[in-house]
């Protein structure tokens, strides 16, 4: 067999919104990449892992036509790829990231008059993302033309260029600078794991199956938290009840004190003040919540 049958090519982007958040993913599962500012390619230390750096428009293509088996990618540029036709992929990504999240907005000049959809019928929308708008315009039983721009679509509407544009937002700041208010959300992006349609070598896939583990472990121990506290013992029941997402919780006999115990427990989902006002009304005390750096099942 040769190495490019066993070694798993991942494909992130090189610099940008998406990158830091995929070092860092990757970095939290244990792998070590040495990427400098010229470098296109590194190998893993710790795993059979090829990692690809390019730009994130290239990433659909390259994993849809198997050169790189896996990818990390904004949906918003997934989707718009997927819905032009321009790389032929499933509808639903391998997994959900959680970083780089954002929404296209349409965005009209402050000041107009917007009053729903159906301004927008016979203008013209300048964007990036033409695939996706014109789905939400065909949902909306609007027909208007989408004028593509591959940047600084923000400048559209003062160029006379078109009416309206829809672009990426995330805290609005570059709208608000450019004159513009959004008014309608048409769609919610983050960070996605794509994988090719081709049929991985036995090899490969095993790799692969254990980086979407890691993977896991890394999204699971992000909200999860470890719990200790000591407790009446006839308010176990209750207390357990209250803990959110966990599993059967350790419970352990203090020393010198028949009437408690100490209950730890891994929760699986946030843990908020308010869960520790009603833990302490029930008789909780020394309550203390730990962040968890891994986890597996
Ligand atoms: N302001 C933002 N906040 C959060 N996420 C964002 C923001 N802008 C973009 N993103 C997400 O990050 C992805 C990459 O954005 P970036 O601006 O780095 O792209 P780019 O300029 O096309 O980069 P490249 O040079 O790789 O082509 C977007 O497609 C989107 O999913
Ligand atoms: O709502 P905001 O927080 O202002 O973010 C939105 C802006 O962020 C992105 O551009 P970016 O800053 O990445 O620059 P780019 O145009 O070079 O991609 C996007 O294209 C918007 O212009
Ligand atoms: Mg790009």
């Amino acid at each position: 067999m040769s190495s490019s049958d066993s070694i798993l090519r991942l494909t992130i982007q090189k610099k940008g919104r998406l990158a830091d958040g995929s070092f860092e993913l990757l970095k939290r599962c244990g792998l070590t990449i040495s990427h400098g500012k010229d470098k296109l390619y590194a190998r893993v230390e710790e795993m059979p892992i090829d990692v690809l750096l390019v730009r994130d428009d290239d990433i659909p293509a390259f994993v849809a036509d198997g050169a790189s088996d896996i990818g990390i990618i904004g949906q918003n540029v997934y989707d718009e790829q997927r819905l032009t036709g321009d790389a032929v992929l499933p509808e639903e990504p391998e997994m959900r990231l959680g970083f780089s999240g954002c929404r296209l907005c349409i965005a009209v000049p402050k000041g107009e008059s917007y009053d729903g959809p159906q301004w927008l019928e016979g203008k013209r929308i300048a964007t990036s993302y033409p695939g996706i708008t014109q789905a939400w315009l065909k949902e909306q039983g609007i027909s208007a033309r989408t004028v593509v721009m591959n940047g600084a679509v923000e400048i559209a509407p003062r160029m006379n260029i078109g009416e309206a544009i829809c672009d990426i937002v995330s805290t609005g700041a570059t709208l608000d600078a450019n004159g513009l208010m959004p008014v309608e959300t048409i769609y919610r992006s983050e960070a996605i794991l794509i994988k090719s349609p081709h049929k991985l070598s036995d090899a490969k896939q095993a790799v692969f199956d254990a980086l979407l583990k890691r993977i896991h472990g890394v999204q699971e121990s992000r909200e999860a938290k470890y719990i200790m506290m000591n407790a009446p013992r006839s308010a176990i029941e209750e207390i357990t009840a209250m803990l959110p997402g966990s599993d059967a919780p350790t419970i352990l006999n203090l020393a010198g004190d028949e009437s408690k115990v100490a209950i730890h427990a891994v929760c699986r989902e946030s843990v908020f003040w308010e869960t520790l006002e009603n833990l302490k009304r029930l008789g909780a005390s020394a309550i203390l919540v730990l962040n968890i750096e891994k986890m597996m099942a």
